[in-house]
């Protein structure tokens, strides 16, 4: 239960894993976690008598463990590891975190394709089934199949058992393409999207312009309506990504502070409404507005929940940088600040500002870049994802503190979440 407990602060972190035990890493695994093994080297032989009871012995062992581990983790990561010359040596630093690194993509890759073809879906309706009867039912070889297969139980996504594959509970929450948490879309975006674009990274470095003409063959003032709303499908498709992805931390969000002193609210770009039915469940005295573009507006009925919070949220067609805003005390932007370089950002935010009486509320979700802008890695690939696809990029805390109060907004507040978004509160002065 502890470790339960545990993980969603371990998420964004490095982990290193003390045992070689398959069963222990199995379970972080199954959590979500990614996690280095070190073995420890530590003989157990805390004097028994020196504990009371079983508890405080473990404890004991276990903390001497790490810490017999984190003496030596200074070496897996080059600080202190030189030879007789003073240069580090294969053997002091293993060349395992380039490789990790190198193999990054075959990962994805993996994932990418497991999901395309829909290994989960059928599992999670079927299994455990053998390779050869995945092979057969997806419509793929079953050399093929197998190879896929054992990749996605190394990574912690199925389970092998004589009986077959079966989904591990990570995948069932979220690898389902109709699961109430499902990641799929945003799975397929970028195996449809993203993978193009990063195939061109170089590109985007060398130009610094965004690679729609390479990745997608079309030169398209808007690739936002070029990849995502020019076809029903392709919308749809976007729209339960973004929902997912959303919905995965919108409690988080909408709990990071205590919002009951608003009545209104207007989601801007607020989609399907993951995040507005979560405020309207955590705050009944709350009605939330959806202003998002007419071709969003008019299939986000397809999202709605069936409790009573769906009566506090309505919506409203519109382009934020050029309608009137819909009239609030707290105004919201989830994961559209990310999506624009910094002259357009400033235009929203000058827009909201006029609209934002004094005293009321911006609430911004998006990932918080640490100050250095090195870390948190999840923040960082994000911010990348941005840049190359949309010239946008995420911000750290101070960033976006000088962003709003060049808008009048003051006691800017944050709170990182542990989750897949971050909060930053503002007040209209
Ligand atoms: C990255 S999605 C975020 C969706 C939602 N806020 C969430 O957190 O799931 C960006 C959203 O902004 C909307 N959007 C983009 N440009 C817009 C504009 N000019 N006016 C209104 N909405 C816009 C898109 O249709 C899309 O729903």
């Amino acid at each position: 239960m502890g470790l339960f407990r545990a993980i969603p602060k371990l998420l964004h972190k490095h982990v290193v894993m003390a045992c070689m035990a398959p069963g222990h890493q199995h379970v972080l695994r199954n959590a979500g976690l990614r996690f280095t093994v070190v073995p420890s080297r530590f003989q157990e032989n805390v004097r028994k008598a020196s504990s009371l009871s079983p508890f405080p012995y473990a404890m004991d062992t276990a903390k001497q463990k790490a810490l017999e581990v984190a003496r030596r983790m200074h070496q897996k990561h080059g600080k202190a590891v030189k030879d007789t010359d003073g240069k580090p040596t294969v053997q002091s630093l293993p060349p395992t975190a380039i490789v990790e690194l190198i193999d990054g993509f075959k990962v994805s890759k993996a994932l990418f394709t497991a999901c395309k073809m829909k290994v989960f879906d059928l599992l999670g309706d079927e299994g455990p089934l053998s390779t050869a009867d995945i092979a057969r039912k997806i419509g793929a070889s079953e050399g093929g199949t197998g190879y896929l297969l054992d990749a996605c139980a190394g990574l912690g996504l199925l389970d092998k058992t004589e009986g077959g594959y079966s989904n591990t509970p990570l995948a069932t929450l979220y690898l389902l393409s109709d699961g109430e948490y499902s990641l799929h879309s945003l799975i397929m975006i970028h195996e449809e999207f993203s993978w193009p674009f990063f195939s061109y990274l170089d590109f985007a470095v060398r130009e610094g312009t965004v690679q729609t003409q390479r990745a997608l063959g079309t030169a398209g003032e808007d690739h936002y309506q070029e990849c995502f709303y020019k076809n029903r499908e392709k919308k749809l498709q976007f729209m339960r990504a973004m929902h997912g992805h959303t919905k995965v931390a919108a409690h988080q969000v909408a709990t990071a502070f205590d919002l009951s002193g608003f009545t209104s609210a207007c989601d801007l770009g607020g989609s399907t409404g993951a995040l507005a039915y979560e405020l309207a469940r955590q705050y009944p005295g709350l009605k939330v507005t959806i202003f998002d573009l007419p071709e969003v507006i008019e299939d986000a009925v397809f999202f709605k929940p069936h409790g009573p919070e769906a009566g506090q949220v309505s919506f409203v067609p519109g382009d934020f940088f050029r309608d009137t805003l819909p009239e609030a005390d707290l105004y919201i932007l989830s994961k559209i600040l990310h999506n624009w370089p910094d002259d357009k950002v400033h235009q929203l935010l000058s827009r909201i500002s006029r609209s934002c009486k004094p005293g009321g509320g911006l609430l911004v979700a998006e990932q918080l870049l640490d100050e250095d802008k090195c870390r948190p890695l999840p923040a960082l690939m994000m911010s990348l994802n941005m840049r190359v696809l949309f010239q946008g990029q995420e911000r750290s805390l101070s960033e976006y503190w000088s962003l709003l109060q060049a808008h009048g907004f003051t006691d800017v507040r944050a709170v990182r979440t542990g989750s897949i978004a971050d909060a930053v509160l503002a007040t209209r002065a």
